[in-house]
C-alpha cells in the first residue's frame, strides 16, 4: 500500500540496507514462470530496501511516473517471506497481508512481493533477517544473519471437522489455510476428524511434546472436545497448556469472533473471518485463557437413588432456555451456515417459551482469594462464608453435613456421626420444606439443596399426574410457557393474545416467519412437541457421528477419568443425545484396531486427498470426508504403525493409555528421542508458541503422575448440597434464558460480553425473566450484534458477572448446552479457573477498522 507521506528511514534504526530489482513474470528475467501479481515492476526497476525493527521501506530509484516513489511495510502486517531454491532466481518474496474493506468486513488480503537480489546469499540474508524479527529473534545493526540464527520451525497439528459449518473446512484448507501456514514457514499436520469424539481420543493419547500447538479447522464444538481430551489426561495441568487456536469453519465461530475482535478487527464472517484469524494464528501470540469448570447433574433414576454426575470444561458458555433452545433447533437449517441462528431466533421468538428455575452465582466482590493465584491448603473449609450461611439456614452444626468440603477442626469427628448427622438433617428438612408447602411464590431469594428439589418436583409431579388423569391433558406444556401470559404456569400455549397487541408489525413478521417454519417443517404448534422429543433422541451432526459410531465405533469408550458412571446413568445419556453412550456390546480388539486403521490420522498420505472407499464407511449413506494426514513436517515418520494394547473395559478407572503408536514417540535420532515414553513427556510450561526459541532440543521434558488429580472447585459445594445463603445470590423464578459466557462472542457476529477478556477470570451472566416481550427480545438481539444491549435497559433484563453459579432447571424439561454441545438436562454448576489454557490470539489489538 502506497504511502504518500512516507519518511526515510533514520539510518540509525537500519538493520539492514541494500539494492535490488523488480521482479515479475511477465516483466521479469525469469522464464521458469515463478512469477509473483503483485510485485513490484518488471525488469529494470531498481529498489533501496531498508530494513528496521518494525518496517521495511521500500525506495524506488527509478522514478515512474504515476507510481509512489517510496512503499513502507509494517512488519506487523508481514505473515513471512522466503527466497525459492535454485534454479529460481536469487528472490526475496514477501508475503503481506494489507487490511482491506470488504463486502462482509474488513479483512486481510494476500499481496506477494518479489525483488531480486544481485545473488543468492543476499537474498538468503534478508530473508533470515526479515525471519528473524517475525520470530522475535533478538537482533541489531551488527547481527551477521544467517539461518542458523532462526529457531526451529513452529509444528501446529490442525484437525479439522469436515462437516463443520457448511462443510467447506477441506475446501478452505486448500485455498486459504495451508498456504497462509507455509508462508508463515510452519511445519504442520492436519488431521480430518471422521466421527465424533475422535478429536478428544487424539488429544488424549498423543505426545503433545511434538507440537508447538492444536488448530482446530471447524466451529467451537471440536475445540471443545479438545479441551477435554487435554483434561482428562493423568499430565492435564502440563496438557492444557498447550496452545490451541482456532481457524472458523463452523457456524456460530464464537471463539474466532472473539480473536477477531481482540486484535481490533471489525466484526466479519466467512472468508474474511478467516482471513483474518489465519493471519493472527500464523502471527502467534498466546494469551492465557480461562475454563470454566462445569458439573452436570441428572436426577437419580438407578435403584440406588443417587444422582449422577458428571465433569467438563468449558471454554465459551452454558446456555439455558432460548439460546441453548435456537441452537439445538436450528441444526436442520444447518445449509444456512451463520444464518441458521437468525432463522432459529426468528423461530423460537414466535413460540416464545419460559422455564422455571433457580439460578444462583457468586459475585466476584465476594471472592476473597482465586483458587489459582494461592491454591487453598488441602481439605480447607470451602469458605468461611458457606458454612455460616448454612448454618443461618440449617440452624444446625452445618459443619458435618458439608465435611467433604473439608472442616479441618472437625476432622475428628467419626465419619457415620457425621453422614448419620447430614441424613437426619436432609429429612428434618425435607419435612420442614412439605409444610411450607407450594406456598411460596416465585422470585424467592434462598438457598436449598438439590435433594429438596427432587422431592419437590417428585411431589409436584405425583400432583400433576393425579391431576392430568383427571382432567385429561397432556403433560407436555408444563415448564415450557409462553411468555406474555397472564399464568406462566398455564398449559395453554395457543394462546399468545396477552403479546399480540404490543409487538405491531413484529407480529406480521414472526407470524409469517412461523408460517413458513410449519410449512417448510411439515409440522404444526403441536408437533413442536414431537419435535422436541427427537431433539431428545438425535444430537448435534447425528447423521455422519452416529452412523460412524454405530458402524466402526462399536467399542465402548472408557468415561473420562474424572467421570462417574453407572449404568443407568449412561443408558439415558444414550437416549439424550447419544453423546455420552457407551456401547453395550462388547468392544473386541478386531473392532479396536479397525477404526483406528480407518481413522487414518496415522497413515501417511503425502500432499494428496486420497477418497475411502465406501467400505470402509460401512453403512454410510452419504458421501464420507476424505480421510486424510497431510503433513509438510519433517518432524514426524513417513510410515507411522500402530501397537494395541486389549482395550479397557468402560468402566474401569483410566490408568495408563492403553493405546500406544509409533506415532506419539519421537523418531528416533531426533531431539526428544532420548525420553524413555512418550507418555513421561510434556511440554515445559514456560514455552510460548511466539517466544523465540534457539534450535536444539524440542522441550525440556518432567516426569508426571499417572494419578489423575483434576482440579477443584473450591467455590462450590458438591452440588447435592445446598449452596451457601452467605454471599450468593439466588434468583427464583420463571426465566426466558440464562446465558453464562466467559468470551466477548456468542457467534461471529453476537457480541454478547463486550467487557470480557480471555483471561479476566469472569463469568458473564446474563438472565432474561419471563414476561418480557418479543419485540425487547428481539431488540436485544439486535443490540447484542453490536454489543449494545447492555445498554438497553428492561426490568426483564439482568447481566452480572460471577465467579461461579449454579443452575437448577425447575422445569421437568428443556435444554442445556455447554460450549454449543448438548448436556444432561438437570442441575448444573460451573466454577470459573482462571488463566488455565492457552490460545493463540497474534499480535494483541491495534485497532485496524479503515484504511
Ligand atoms: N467427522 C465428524 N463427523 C461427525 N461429527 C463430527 C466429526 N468431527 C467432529 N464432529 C462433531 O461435530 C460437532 C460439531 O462440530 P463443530 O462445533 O466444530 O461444528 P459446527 O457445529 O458446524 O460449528 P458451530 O459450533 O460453530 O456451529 C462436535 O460435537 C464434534 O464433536
Amino acid at each position: 500500500m502506497p504511502l504518500p507521506d512516507v519518511a526515510p528511514p533514520d539510518p540509525a534504526e537500519a538493520l539492514l540496507h541494500g539494492q535490488f530489482s523488480g521482479w515479475s513474470r511477465s516483466g521479469g528475467g525469469s522464464s521458469d514462470g515463478n512469477g509473483c501479481p503483485n510485485s513490484p515492476g518488471g525488469g529494470g526497476a531498481k529498489y533501496a530496501l531498508t530494513l528496521t525493527h518494525s518496517h521495511l521501506h521500500v525506495q524506488r530509484l527509478s522514478a515512474r511516473p504515476g507510481k509512489e516513489a517510496r512503499l513502507l511495510l509494517p512488519l506487523a502486517e508481514l505473515l513471512g517471506c522466503s527466497c525459492p531454491r535454485h534454479p529460481a532466481p536469487p528472490l526475496l518474496l514477501l508475503y503481506w497481508y494489507p487490511s482491506g474493506r470488504r463486502r462482509k468486513g474488513v479483512s486481510r488480503r494476500r499481496q506477494v512481493r518479489a525483488y531480486l537480489a544481485e545473488n543468492r546469499p543476499d537474498a538468503e540474508r534478508w530473508c533470515a533477517a526479515v525471519q528473524c524479527l517475525l520470530r522475535g529473534v533478538t537482533v541489531c545493526a551488527t547481527t551477521e544473519f544467517n539461518k542458523g540464527l532462526l529457531p526451529r520451525p513452529r509444528r501446529l497439528l490442525l484437525l479439522v471437522n469436515p462437516f463443520s459449518g457448511r462443510g467447506q473446512a477441506m475446501q478452505w484448507c486448500q485455498s486459504h489455510i495451508l498456504p497462509m501456514i507455509r508462508e508463515a514457514s510452519i511445519s504442520y499436520n492436519l488431521i480430518q476428524t471422521e466421527r465424533q469424539n475422535h478429536a478428544k481420543e487424539l488429544v488424549r493419547e498423543i505426545s503433545l511434546a511434538e507440537w508447538d500447538g492444536i488448530v482446530i479447522v471447524s466451529g467451537d464444538g471440536l475445540l471443545h472436545e479438545v479441551i477435554n481430551g487435554l483434561m482428562e489426561r493423568p499430565d492435564w495441568e502440563e496438557a492444557i497448556k498447550t496452545p490451541v487456536g482456532i481457524l472458523p469453519c463452523g457456524s456460530g465461530n464464537a471463539l474466532a469472533g472473539s480473536i477477531n475482535h481482540h486484535a481490533g478487527y471489525d466484526m466479519c464472517l466467512r472468508e474474511p473471518l478467516l482471513l483474518n484469524c489465519c493471519f493472527l494464528l500464523c502471527r502467534g501470540c498466546v494469551k492465557p485463557m480461562d475454563l470454566v469448570s462445569v458439573t452436570t447433574s441428572r436426577p437419580a433414576s438407578n435403584q440406588n437413588g443417587r444422582p449422577t454426575q458428571r465433569r467438563l470444561f468449558s471454554f465459551l458458555s452454558v446456555a439455558w432456555g432460548f439460546v441453548s433452545d435456537v441452537d439445538i433447533e436450528s441444526e436442520r437449517y444447518r445449509g444456512l451456515g451463520s444464518a441458521r441462528f437468525t432463522l432459529g431466533t426468528l423461530v423460537r421468538l414466535a413460540s416464545l417459551r419460559s422455564y422455571k428455575g433457580r439460578l444462583s452465582y457468586l459475585p466476584p466482590t465476594a471472592v476473597t482469594a482465586s483458587p489459582d493465584s494461592t491454591p487453598p491448603p488441602q481439605k480447607r473449609p470451602l469458605s468461611r462464608s458457606i458454612t455460616e450461611g448454612l448454618e443461618g439456614f440449617c440452624r444446625t452444626p452445618i459443619h458435618r453435613t458439608v465435611s467433604d468440603m473439608g472442616l479441618s477442626e472437625q476432622r475428628s469427628l467419626r465419619r457415620d456421626d457425621e453422614e448419620g448427622e447430614r441424613e437426619r438433617q436432609k429429612e428434618r428438612e425435607r419435612r420442614r420444606e412439605r409444610r411450607r408447602g407450594r406456598a411460596r411464590g416465585g422470585g424467592v431469594t434462598r438457598a436449598s439443596s438439590l435433594a429438596e428439589d427432587r422431592e419437590r418436583e417428585r411431589e409436584a409431579e405425583r400432583e400433576r399426574e393425579g391431576g392430568d388423569a383427571q382432567e385429561g391433558s397432556p403433560p407436555e406444556g408444563e415448564g415450557r410457557t409462553e411468555v406474555g401470559m397472564e399464568d406462566p404456569d398455564s398449559d395453554d400455549r395457543e394462546d399468545e393474545s396477552a403479546t399480540d397487541g404490543k409487538d405491531g408489525s413484529l407480529e406480521d413478521v414472526l407470524e409469517a416467519v412461523e408460517a413458513s417454519e410449519q410449512y417448510g417443517a411439515g409440522t404444526g404448534k403441536d408437533e413442536c412437541d414431537s419435535c422436541y422429543q427427537e431433539r431428545r433422541e438425535q444430537r448435534k451432526n447425528s447423521a455422519p457421528s452416529s452412523q460412524i459410531v454405530s458402524a466402526i465405533c462399536g467399542p465402548p469408550r472408557a468415561p473420562g477419568p474424572q467421570l462417574e458412571c453407572d449404568s443407568g446413568y449412561c443408558a439415558e445419556e444414550a437416549e439424550l443425545n447419544g453423546t455420552y453412550a457407551f456401547p453395550r456390546q462388547p468392544y473386541t480388539l478386531e473392532m479396536r484396531e479397525r477404526a483406528l486403521t480407518i481413522s487414518s490420522p496415522f497413515r501417511h498420505i503425502t500432499r494428496s486427498y486420497k477418497p475411502k472407499s465406501v467400505d470402509q464407511n460401512q453403512n454410510s449413506s452419504r458421501p464420507r470426508p476424505l480421510s486424510l494426514l497431510q503433513s509438510n513436517s519433517n518432524s514426524l515418520p513417513p510410515k507411522l504403525s500402530l501397537s494395541m494394547s486389549p482395550p479397557t473395559p468402560p468402566s474401569s478407572p483410566p490408568a495408563a493409555p492403553s493405546l500406544t503408536s509409533t506415532y506419539l514417540t519421537p523418531r528416533p535420532g531426533s531431539p526428544g528421542s532420548a525420553s524413555p515414553s512418550p507418555s513421561l513427556r510434556s511440554p515445559s510450561p514456560s514455552f510460548t508458541f511466539d517466544v523465540a526459541e534457539p534450535a536444539g532440543p524440542v522441550k525440556t521434558r518432567t516426569a508426571i503422575s499417572e494419578v489423575y488429580a483434576p482440579p477443584r472447585d473450591d467455590l462450590l459445594p458438591p452440588l447435592d448440597q445446598p449452596i451457601p445463603t452467605r454471599d450468593w445470590v439466588t434468583v427464583e423464578g420463571d426465566f426466558v434464558l440464562v446465558l453464562a459466557i466467559y468470551q466477548s462472542h456468542l457467534g461471529a457476529d453476537l457480541l454478547a460480553a463486550p467487557q470480557a477478556r480471555f483471561d479476566d477470570g469472569l463469568i458473564h451472566l446474563t438472565f432474561v425473566r419471563a414476561g418480557i416481550s418479543r419485540a425487547t427480545l428481539l431488540r436485544l438481539f439486535l443490540a447484542m450484534e453490536r454489543g449494545a444491549h447492555l445498554s438497553l435497559t428492561s426490568p426483564y433484563v439482568s447481566h452480572v458477572s460471577a465467579k461461579a453459579f449454579r443452575l437448577q432447571p425447575l422445569s421437568p424439561r428443556g435444554t442445556l448446552t455447554v460450549d454449543g454441545e448438548l448436556v444432561p438436562y438437570g442441575p448444573l454448576q460451573a466454577q470459573v479457573h482462571p488463566s488455565m489454557a492457552r490460545l493463540i490470539v497474534g499480535d494483541p489489538g491495534v485497532k485496524i477498522t479503515r484504511l
